[in-house]
């Protein structure tokens, strides 16, 4: 069975329980597991696939809660490190009645952030089918940036694929510029590129999804580009020629938007893992996507097999 693999930073999120109060005035939060890839493994998890998750955590409250729900979903323990030294991130949101949360974190020195470049040569990738990776975690430290493009390299000599979903954290990132040119330069390396739209205009500048796909494309390894257009669905276009619009799924109720774009990923890898057509891998990317904002923390809407079947027929 084609595995799956990737590194991120894991985070606790408490997310306000009260809408519509600002983080200054929330006074109730609830506690989930985060961070943008360890959604992505915890979903394809869910979903059956065999899932490798590469980070470190500290041995704290926050990480022990963590590493039990990795545990408990059956993600692949073999790369993760535990360190007394650093402490495990965690970051704030509020909830509110339309558009996106507020989002603070308390991230920086993280555990994660003094991930050791050098483990990466230890990871077997001799059944590895996807690699994950997204701008975050090369944000954090020049080590793990070192780290990422270490990783992205020997995806590239292996011929694994590589997915890349910039995640702009602009918070964390030295200014702007520094964030669109190591975005771009790590997008360069992936086979799939997957931005949002208003990601793709911060870093390149036009909201024509033709004129995004045409600028990733044209770097010599990426062969397919994906951009999220939210609950209207995604446009994809590939070097061979291929080009389309695949429909978003309406949902009746927006609890909470973040996670969504990690919930695409989600289900256009599992997709992937699994052979399907692009335009199926897409469509299960939308419907995961869909899914995921009508629940309240990051990664708590995605999917097992039997809910992803339920809402896809009663969604035809
Ligand atoms: O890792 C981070 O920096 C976070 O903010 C934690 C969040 O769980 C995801 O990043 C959600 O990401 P989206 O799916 O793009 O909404």
């Amino acid at each position: 069975m084609p595995e799956f693999l990737s590194i991120g930073e894991p985070l606790v999120v408490f997310a306000a329980e009260d809408k519509d109060q600002s983080l200054v005035e929330a006074e109730s939060f609830k506690k989930y597991v985060a961070g943008a890839e360890l959604n992505v493994c915890l979903g394809l998890s869910k979903l059956n696939n065999i899932v490798h998750y590469v980070s470190m955590l500290g041995r704290d409250p926050f990480g022990e809660f963590i590493i039990d729900s990795i545990q408990r979903s059956k993600i692949k323990t073999d790369y993760i490190s535990l360190t007394d030294k650093y402490k495990t991130g965690f970051y704030f949101k509020n909830k509110v009645s339309t558009g996106d949360p507020n989002t603070f974190y308390f991230r920086a020195g993280s555990a994660a952030s003094h991930f050791d470049a050098a483990k990466i040569s230890q990871i077997d990738f001799s059944n590895l089918k996807v690699i994950h990776v997204t701008g975050i975690f090369a944000a954090l430290s020049s080590e793990n940036m070192k780290a990422l493009l270490e990783l992205e390299n020997f995806a590239n000599n292996r011929n694994i694929m590589l997915t890349f979903d910039p995640n702009l954290r602009p918070a964390l990132w030295k200014n702007q510029s520094t964030m669109i040119r190591a975005t771009n330069h790590l997008a360069a390396n992936a086979t799939v590129v997957m931005p949002g739209i208003n990601e793709a205009e911060i870093l390149m500048g036009s909201r024509d999804p033709k004129a995004i796909a045409e600028f990733y494309l044209k770097r010599k390894r990426t062969q397919i580009v994906v951009i999220k257009l939210g609950a209207k669905g995604a446009y994809f276009q590939t070097k061979q020629g291929s080009s389309g619009f695949i429909p978003g799924y309406k949902v009746n109720t927006v609890v909470d938007t973040v996670g969504a774009g990690d919930g695409f990923a989600v289900g256009f890898i599992h997709g992937i893992l699994n052979s399907c057509s692009l335009q199926q891998a897409i469509s299960y990317g939308n419907a995961i996507g869909a899914m995921a904002v009508t629940s309240e923390g990051d990664n708590d809407g995605y999917p097992d097999l039997k809910q992803l079947s339920r809402f896809l027929n009663s969604n035809q």
